[in-house]
């Protein structure tokens, strides 16, 4: 069966309408607060030296595709 979710995200990084980023390169994480899709946590940056703030999706394949296209647009 076809897993939509999955196939919107990883569309969305092949248009490079999202840039994707080895997890790994983020480190100390502290939740900083909680939004429409989920939680929202301050990481720092490996490498590049910035502070972030990344937003967590919960995707599993019962989640509705116009969630996952909200998600995409609001990135
Ligand atoms: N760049 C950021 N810097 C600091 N805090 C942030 C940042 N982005 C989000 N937050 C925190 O996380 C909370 C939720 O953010 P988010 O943008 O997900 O929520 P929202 O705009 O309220 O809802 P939605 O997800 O529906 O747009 C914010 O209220 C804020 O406290």
């Amino acid at each position: 069966m076809a897993n939509i979710p999955e196939e919107l995200l990883e569309k969305a990084i092949s248009d490079e309408h999202i840039n994707c980023i080895d997890y790994n390169k983020f480190t100390d994480p502290i939740v900083i607060g909680i939004g429409g899709f989920g939680k929202v946590l301050k990481y720092e940056w490996r490498d590049s030296g910035l502070t972030v703030a990344l937003k967590y999706l919960k995707v599993d394949t019962s989640i509705d595709e116009s969630i996952i296209k909200d998600f995409i647009n609001e990135v």
